[in-house]
């Protein structure tokens, strides 16, 4: 509970009837989730317009109602408050209305095409293992010092981001460390918040769909970068051909890190094998868990963020060096013939190549490479040939196959797949929609040593076909199918 007056507390609004102090019972934007006495804000979304619902949520009891167009009926007994945008007024009640908790933490984001889980859980684990009390926002899952709680977005709504951040206080937690997705920074989710710092990984092709342009999607990340305050740090990865744009506009303090060039953290890679990457920082040679170069990215990015948040670099180090990061992620396991099985969350042409490119920098000789991959229904369909592309061009056979298939129809996925297929390739690449089908086969054409990369899925417990998510675990797969092999 808490008075409307606190609740409207740095927001531009006209009010247009009721004046009354209330007491507001809790701030909804889905009139699905109405309780008596809320706040209920009318958000445009991209599918439906919340302003459509005001009379709903009206009759089901909200007393205070935001909105960008005032409906044609209004109650009497219902506050109006009229705004320019529902979804930042959003981000601003529901921070007011926990008390801005994300103030009460040391609040770090993790912006980037790839890389922002395995950053943001390697900082999650670090700084629990350095001592302190921590929570976690991620695609895998939302921790708060160890108590797990599913996730559903990779960055949650404001109401739940600014939730979670209060059961963080609560929890006396000092850190959390968060994935900020482009989708949050344009739909204002993270609008409200207070970082102590921000990370940028990379910008490569993605969601297209939703942004439209590449430019599109690089404001994106940057709004994100341009509204850290003073107070805070914006950690760029200097060999990003955007990592510089990126702190162009802030305020905040600015900081590099790289492998290449000048920057503030720099790494030189010594070793990169499937046990793990020898670096050498500041003239000090460190042993990581880690596997392949884009980890050397993820790793400086980590220490970088620790040194800026003013930890023991020795402390640090001899941390980071054990860490395995998060589920999902270049995960291996090796079959009793030495069939070396991957599972790896790389759902973007870059992430493709990334991955195959470390299999083959640190495979230790003629071994064969076999990709198992698929694209996700209802996401961005031009990065589907492209993938295929990598994958060709990197893998020895590849098998195409579905991902999360969503509404669309998986044969249709696979051809568009296929159109990125050079003729040269075609005879080393086949189409099996049944994803376990074509693990299965991948493990039955594979020979002692060779390597089989089960691409797109990572972590995820489920397959998505026609809006039902049924249990499906890459991981799970390949061990069964290991199991059959002598
Ligand atoms: C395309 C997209 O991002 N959509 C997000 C958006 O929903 P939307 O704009 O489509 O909402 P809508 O259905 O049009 O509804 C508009 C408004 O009417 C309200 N409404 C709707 C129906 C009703 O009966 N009553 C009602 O009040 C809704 O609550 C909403 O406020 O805002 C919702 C609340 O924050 C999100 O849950 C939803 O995520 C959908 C489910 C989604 O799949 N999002 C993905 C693409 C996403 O966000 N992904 C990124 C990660 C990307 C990455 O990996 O980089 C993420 O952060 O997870
Ligand atoms: N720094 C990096 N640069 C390029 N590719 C990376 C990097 N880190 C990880 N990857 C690849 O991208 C995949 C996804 O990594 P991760 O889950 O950390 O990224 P993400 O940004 O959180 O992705 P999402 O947007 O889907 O949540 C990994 O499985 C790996 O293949
Ligand atoms: N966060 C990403 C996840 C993609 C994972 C892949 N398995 C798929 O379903 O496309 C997205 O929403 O685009
Ligand atoms: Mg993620």
């Amino acid at each position: 509970m808490k008075y409307l007056s606190e609740i409207l507390e740095g927001l531009a609004f006209t009010e247009l009837q009721g004046s009354a102090d209330t007491e507001i019972t809790a701030v909804v934007f889905d009139s699905r989730k109405v309780v008596p006495g809320c706040l209920f804000v009318a958000v445009k979304g991209t599918v439906v317009d919340g302003h459509d619902y005001i009379d709903q949520a009206m009759k089901d009891g909200a007393t205070v109602i935001i909105c960008e167009d005032l409906p044609a009926h209004t109650a009497s007994e219902v506050d109006f408050l009229m705004v320019a945008n529902s979804a930042i007024a959003l981000g601003i009640v529901a921070a007011n209305f926990y008390d801005i908790p994300s103030a009460k933490l040391k609040l770090v984001g993790v912006t980037g095409t790839n890389g922002k889980t395995t950053i943001a859980t390697l900082l999650y684990q670090l700084f629990r293992d350095l001592g302190y009390k921590c929570g976690l926002l991620s695609t895998v899952e939302n921790q708060i010092n160890g108590k797990i709680i599913p996730s559903t977005h990779t960055t949650p709504d404001p109401v739940e981001l600014n939730r979670l951040m209060d059961d963080m206080v609560n929890a006396g937690c000092d850190y959390c460390f968060m994935e900020v997705s482009s989708h949050a920074v344009a739909q204002h989710r993270i609008v409200g918040l207070q970082f102590a710092g921000g990370i940028f990984t990379n910008l490569t092709h993605d969601h297209l769909d939703y942004h439209k342009t590449f430019a599109l999607y690089l404001k994106a990340k940057k709004t994100f970068f341009d509204e850290l305050p003073k107070s805070a740090f914006a950690l760029t990865n200097l060999d990003d051909k955007n990592g510089n744009v990126m702190l162009q506009n802030t305020n905040a303090h600015k900081k590099t890190y790289g492998l290449k060039n000048m920057a503030d953290y720099k790494a030189k890679i010594l070793e990169n094998q499937f046990g793990g990457l020898l670096l050498q920082i500041d003239s000090e040679d460190v042993w990581f868990k880690m596997v392949g170069t884009f980890n050397a990215y993820n790793l400086m990015a980590v220490y970088a963020a620790a040194m800026l948040l003013e930890q023991d670099k020795a402390k640090v180090l001899t941390i980071l060096s054990k860490l395995t990061g998060a589920e999902g992620r270049f995960e291996y396991v090796i079959a009793p013939n030495k069939i070396i099985g991957i599972v790896d969350y790389a759902h973007t042409p870059d992430a493709v190549q990334n991955v195959l490119s470390t299999i083959h920098d640190i495979r230790k000789g003629n071994e064969k490479v076999i990709t198992v991959i698929g694209c996700g229904g209802d996401r961005d369909k031009t990065k589907r040939p492209i993938m295929a592309k990598v994958a060709c061009e990197w893998s020895d056979k590849v098998i195409l196959t579905s991902d999360n298939p969503r509404t669309e129809d998986p044969a249709q996925i696979i051809k568009d797949m296929e159109e990125g297929v050079d003729p040269a390739f075609k005879r080393f690449t086949i189409s099996i929609t049944d994803r376990r089908e074509a693990i299965k086969t991948a493990c039955h054409l594979a020979r002692p040593g060779d390597i089989i990369l089960l691409a797109g899925k990572g972590h995820e417990k489920y397959q998505e076909i026609n809006g039902v998510k049924n249990h499906f675990d890459d991981m799970e797969e390949l061990l069964e199918q290991f199991k059959t092999i002598e």
